[in-house]
């Protein structure tokens, strides 16, 4: 594997699977494959765990991670083609790839969406920069129509989890008062259509997910009637697809509560606004993976840059 930017970029999901348990059961077994190899991490947006997992992944390959916040600390960086550059970006992509390309063996990337233009949003304009002008292999840490680091790790997740043969997931969305990326919805539904499992969709009228990627799944607009019999719940909140960015008026009330999930495991990426998308009482709860979720992006993680470190 060259890059990792989509969970197309996974061949076969129930080997990954198999390969992230032997990782997550011996995590310094491969210290020596990325000795005197540098991870380059550049982050657009804010982070806890994509920021520290990753490090920790590289660590435990024997790799020596770097950090960048871009997004203030290093110069405006101009993506638009034959731009005349008397704005507020310094420099262009093509010289500050080519640059980072010559200090890191492999460069991962965090680029969220703008949510208002939602053309140039999809043209993922930033992660395919970075593809298109570095010289080393691109990860995404979440670019804006994507968190496939995320998504592999809910994938992993499940199956570490699973008792059924073939599980009921349900995502669902739930309030929140920002705007938020679609990335990890879409993401989270392309490793279930790699699963061997019966996934659905609950979301409020409007809050239709891009059909190219929902595809044939089906979606329910009442939520109660989605949680039937589920296994697991995977929520997060996003703005409007088809209304690009919006917050819409909703109805009724979509905060997941204990009642509602019944005996169904709690799964979330994290951060989680607590009372709003999520009672406390769920958090709180043996019910919720959170915490194992995020521990298992050290994982994902090791799993890809291995991947990439073994193909070079
Ligand atoms: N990386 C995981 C989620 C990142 C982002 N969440 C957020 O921006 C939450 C911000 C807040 O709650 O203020 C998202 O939804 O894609
Ligand atoms: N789940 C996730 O990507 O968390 P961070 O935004 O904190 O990295």
């Amino acid at each position: 594997m060259l890059n990792y930017t989509s969970i197309d970029d996974i061949e076969n999901i129930n080997s990954w699977i198999k390969e992230a348990q032997e990782i997550k059961a011996n995590p310094l077994k491969n210290k020596d494959l990325g000795k005197n190899k540098t991870l380059g991490l550049l982050f657009f947006n804010s982070s806890l765990r994509t920021r520290l997992s990753t490090q920790k992944a590289a660590l435990n390959l024997g790799m020596d991670p770097i950090v960048m916040n871009v997004s203030g600390d290093a110069w405006g960086i101009e993506f638009g083609d034959g731009t005349i550059m008397n704005g507020n970006t310094a420099e262009h992509i093509k010289e500050a790839a080519a640059v980072v390309s010559q200090y890191c063996d492999i460069i991962a990337v965090r680029a969220f969406p703008s949510l208002i233009d939602k053309e140039k949003d999809e043209s993922e304009q930033i992660l395919k920069s970075f593809v298109e002008f570095a010289s080393v292999p691109i990860v995404s840490m979440e670019s804006a129509t994507g968190h496939p680091l995320q998504g592999l790790t809910d994938a992993i997740t499940i199956a570490e989890f699973s008792t059924n043969k073939k599980p009921k997931v349900v995502l669902s969305w739930a309030p929140h008062i920002k705007a938020l990326p679609h990335a990890v919805a879409n993401s989270f539904t392309q490793a279930m259509h790699k699963m061997d499992v019966d996934f659905v969709i609950a979301n409020p009228k409007g809050y239709n997910l891009n059909k190219k990627i929902t595809k044939n799944t089906p979606v329910y607009h009442n939520q109660e009637e989605a949680f039937k019999d589920a296994d697991f719940i995977y929520t997060k909140n996003w703005s409007s697809y088809e209304s690009y960015g919006e917050v819409l008026d909703v109805e009724n009330n979509w905060t997941i509560t204990k009642d509602k999930i019944a005996d169904a495991k709690f799964m979330h990426c994290l951060p989680v606004r607590r009372n709003v998308v999520v009672e406390d009482t769920v958090l709180d709860s043996d019910a919720s993976l959170v915490i194992e979720q995020a521990n298992n992006r050290t994982y994902a993680a090791q799993l890809v840059l291995k991947k990439i470190l073994e193909n070079a």
